[in-house]
């Protein structure tokens, strides 16, 4: 197993002094690091490391609290009086399945809080996205002060989200009308228009050891996350210093790279949405978590993306650049973000086994 993600620093798109050169070099950084692993660690943030620290500490507090404590925020919740399949809140140990299998975590969700007067938003929901999704966040009660500090961090990690999108416009020469195509100059437009009210997610993931013992030259069974692709456009991974559980997959389909955590910066991964938009030129990354270590480990993932309705389909420009074939006819990230999240639980209202569980 190899380490060797690279390391980028963002701070040219965030210091409004900044030369074009600082920034043309952190683009050139990212395009390499998109075309190469669709991974990287990020720096020049701007995030002090006492608050990193204090964020994942914050959550590591709410999972050692009793279970009780902690059902007290139980997403079932989150669809109101009927209860079912709310997506925000808690959910226990074993909830959340990846690729048919219960993954060995419990979490806590919060998503950008629903836009109840805007006619967009709602139009392409159904009573199930209602009940899904549009109920209030339930934010743990204890730790008190958790909810007041989450909330700035995400106010900074929107900042920071906001700063990677337009230098992965830079790196992608959005900006660069190309003669004779005048569609492709509104590119980069798309690009940031279509992110300007994120439906974020903010998943605070508590992970035991697996208990399964590994067996030499094989495949392991058991996973704190089975592998997958994160659904919209960038993750800013905040994690506990336990190394070896996060692995990323390698561009030849089958070598695992450790994403070891350094510490002030995030493990930064684009996700489905920018695959779409770049036409496949940059591809988001299977990755998958294994957590052998004695340690109960903790790790805060945050996930900027694409507003709810944005429509997304390739690119003009990166069509052309890349054969001129667009690989999908684009939906909304709402519809796709819907379509996940509808299989990563057991639905019990609806009585279907929506992800397929083996057990
Ligand atoms: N919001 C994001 N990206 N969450 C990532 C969760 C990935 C695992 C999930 N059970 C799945 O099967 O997709
Ligand atoms: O815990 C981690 O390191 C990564 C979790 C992850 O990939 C996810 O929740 O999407
Ligand atoms: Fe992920």
């Amino acid at each position: 197993m190899i380490s060797s993600l690279p390391i980028i620093d963002i701070s040219p798109f965030l210091n409004p002094s900044s030369s074009p050169e600082a920034r043309q070099n952190t683009a050139s950084a990212i395009n390499s690091a998109c075309m190469h692993y669709g991974f990287f660690y990020l720096t020049g943030h701007g995030i002090p490391t006492s608050k990193l620290d204090q964020i994942v500490d914050l959550a590591r507090q709410f999972f050692f609290s009793p279970l009780e404590e902690k059902n007290k925020i139980k997403r079932h919740d989150a669809g109101g009086p009927e209860g079912g399949d709310g997506a925000r809140g808690y959910q226990g140990m074993g909830e959340n399945i990846t690729l048919g299998r219960r993954d060995v975590q419990e979490a806590v969700d919060l998503y950008r809080e629903w836009d109840h007067s805007s006619a967009s938003t709602s139009s392409p929901s159904t009573s199930r996205t209602h009940k899904t999704l549009q109920g209030p966040n339930l934010w743990p009660i204890s730790p008190p002060e958790l909810k007041n500090v989450y909330l700035e961090y995400i106010n900074q990690l929107q900042g920071v989200g906001a700063a990677l999108v337009r230098a992965m416009g830079v790196s992608l020469n959005l900006d660069v009308p190309s003669p004779g195509a005048d569609a492709n100059t509104e590119d980069q437009e798309i690009f940031v228009r279509n992110t300007d009210r994120s439906f974020w997610v903010m998943r605070m993931i508590g992970y035991p050891p697996l208990s399964t013992p590994l067996k030499d030259g094989e495949d392991p069974t058991e996973f704190s996350c089975g592998e997958h692709s994160d659904y919209g456009c960038v993750t800013l991974l905040l994690a506990d210093p336990t190394p070896g559980a996060l692995q990323v997959l390698a561009k030849d389909n089958k070598t695992w790279i450790s994403a070891d955590p350094i510490p002030g910066a995030f493990v930064v991964n684009i996700g489905d949405m920018i695959e779409r938009w770049t036409n496949g030129l940059w591809k988001s990354t299977r990755h998958r978590v294994i957590h052998r270590g004695n340690n109960y480990r903790v790790s805060v993932p945050f996930f900027y993306e694409p507003n709810f309705d944005a429509m997304v389909k390739p690119l003009g420009k990166l069509v052309q650049r890349t054969g001129g074939q667009a690989v999908h006819e684009g939906n909304t990230y709402g519809e796709h973000l819907m379509g996940k999240v509808f299989n990563n639980f057991y639905s019990e209202v609806l009585g279907e086994d929506c992800g397929k569980l083996v057990d």
